[in-house]
């Protein structure tokens, strides 16, 4: 790790930033942690609540297989204690979005244990600059319901689809020293949850939140006292809490003040974090174990299942990309970032496996360059994602496959690529249908050699003069009065005879 130091500077000396994140990540579960409701997003308000979800008296709760599962997979990816035996716990208080009066959670004996992220500081040189940090244990608890203030002069709402929806809260150590650390852990767990699939990892919708805690001390201190800015809903809104908070703490600290332990909120519009609560007023919880469930113990069975499901996971794909497939660090770090990204390029990589005759890695680079700069630069002209792209990964390989085989040059390639994204249709059949295959026609190609050289009689001269550098002037010249379509190694072949 080659990373300089995160460092405040006060009128005492240099203050030194402690961070632990708390994350919320909704559970990708179609049914609820406890009830059969379902949890799909953007539904009319309390049309997914079932009567465990408004906890009408007599109902209980049954756990759903698949949030135990999604958990279990969650922890195994950060290479987690998974604990075979955990229970839930009720952690009581009185609000009104939570008609059961107490939120079933997990605080004495969580399901998955100590695990680990390992964080890259250096976006394009990912093993340049790396930390490990601590997670300290995943629970699995229920989220609590909304309350909406706007619909009414005088009167609150409250929307219940949310209540009873599995969460995991994934409680790091207070490991971070800097917003740039906090920033890389966050997404770094967003990209491992994707992966898994556990969570959708959206944190514009509130699948994912942060709680953020933060405290400063003199470097190599004791720890400070911590305040705990919640539900922080971006990955920038979290950099930029930390930031505001720990100078705060630091001129709270100069002035010989106190750092009180509280709840903070997040004010994304002045970047500000404002004081909620604080710990005098902290709520005493009243934990007990959920006399309704019975402890949850899992089997060899279902962890080796959990096990056998795991996709390979972006560490190890990027890995494999660079050291396989001879991608550069930073293609290999740009395709792995999203699961959804590596997909579509493994898709084109094995559709180019199929049609092109070329190594493994020559048709990986050639996918990878072409993903990252034609269809990439495509798609944001076009606002679009991978997930709508116009073009198919069959498609983009087939594409490739011309340029590779010899019938299209680069140049035609892209001529190509314009008229799949805008009339659709088989790359092969547009070369057919439009004349632009490539041609080693030598008679053609001569005879636009000889007119070439003929209009540009004084560089002919500059160059048999020793000017050589202006033999691309002359292949260029070529190529265009060919409209692309010689090849180019025929050109140059003629070329040099010509200039001889
Ligand atoms: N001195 C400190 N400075 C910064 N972060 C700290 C400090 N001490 C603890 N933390 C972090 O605070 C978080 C504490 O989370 P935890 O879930 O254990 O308790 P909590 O916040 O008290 O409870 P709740 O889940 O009800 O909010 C952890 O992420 C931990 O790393
Ligand atoms: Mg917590
Ligand atoms: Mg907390």
């Amino acid at each position: 790790m080659t990373q300089t130091a995160y460092r405040i500077q006060g009128a005492t000396g240099e203050w030194e930033v402690v961070i632990g994140l708390e994350v919320h990540a909704q559970v990708t579960s179609k049914a609820k942690l406890f009830s059969g409701a379902a949890t799909a997003f953007g539904a009319e308000p309390n049309t997914q609540v079932s009567l465990v979800d408004a906890a009408m008296p007599g109902m209980l709760p049954v756990p759903n297989r698949e949030c135990i599962r999604q958990a279990v997979r969650t922890g195994m990816a950060i290479n987690a204690q998974i604990n075979k035996w955990s229970r839930f716990d009720r952690k009581n208080y009185f609000y009104a979005d939570l008609p059961q009066g107490y939120q079933i959670s997990q605080l004495y004996h969580p399901i998955v244990g100590e695990g680990e992220i390992e964080i890259n500081l250096d976006e394009k040189n990912p093993d340049a600059q790396t930390k490990v940090i601590g997670v300290e244990r995943i629970h699995v608890e229920q989220d609590a319901g909304k309350l909406m203030h706007d619909q009414h002069p005088t009167r609150s709402y409250v929307d219940l689809n949310r209540s009873g929806v599995a969460l995991m809260e994934i409680v790091s150590r207070p490991d971070m020293r800097s917003p740039a650390e906090a920033g890389a852990y966050l997404s770094k767990l967003r990209t491992i949850l994707r992966y898994v699939g556990s969570c959708d990892g959206n944190m514009d919708q509130g699948s994912m939140r942060a709680d953020v805690n933060v405290s400063v001390r003199k470097p190599g201190g004791e720890l400070g006292t911590r305040t705990e800015t919640k539900n922080v809903n971006s990955v920038r809104f979290v950099m930029q809490a930390i930031e505001y908070e720990a100078s705060r703490q630091v001129d709270v600290l100069e002035a010989g003040g106190k750092i009180v332990q509280e709840t903070r909120l997040f004010d994304p519009d002045k970047g500000e974090t404002r004081s909620m609560r604080s710990k005098e007023d902290a709520h005493d919880y009243r934990y007990f174990p959920d006399p309704d469930l019975l402890p949850l113990e899992l089997d060899d069975a279902f962890l080796e299942e959990c096990r056998q499901s795991l996709p390979e996971l972006p560490d190890a794909k990027r890995k494999r990309y660079e050291k396989d497939l001879g991608l550069s660090a930073y293609n290999a770090a740009v395709l792995t970032a999203e699961a959804d990204t590596a997909r579509w390029f493994e898709a084109l990589l094995a559709e180019g496996a199929r049609v092109q005759k070329k190594s493994e890695g020559e048709v990986a680079k050639a996918s990878a360059n072409w993903l990252l700069s034609e269809l990439y630069g495509a798609l944001n002209r076009l606002g679009r994602t991978l997930e709508d792209s116009p073009v198919t990964p069959e498609d983009g390989a087939e594409l490739l496959a011309l340029v590779a085989d010899g019938t299209i040059s680069g140049t035609i390639a892209k001529q190509v690529f314009e008229i799949m994204l805008e009339s659709g249709g088989k790359p092969a059949q547009i070369v057919e249908e439009k004349g632009l295959r490539q041609t080693s026609d030598t008679g053609a190609i001569e005879a636009a050699v000889a007119k070439v050289l003929a209009g540009n009689a004084d560089k002919v001269e500059q160059y048999r003069g020793g000017k050589e550098a202006l033999f691309g002037f002359f292949v260029g010249q070529t190529m265009k009065a060919m409209q692309g379509k010689a090849n180019p190694q025929v050109v140059n072949e003629l070329l040099k005879k010509a200039l001889a």
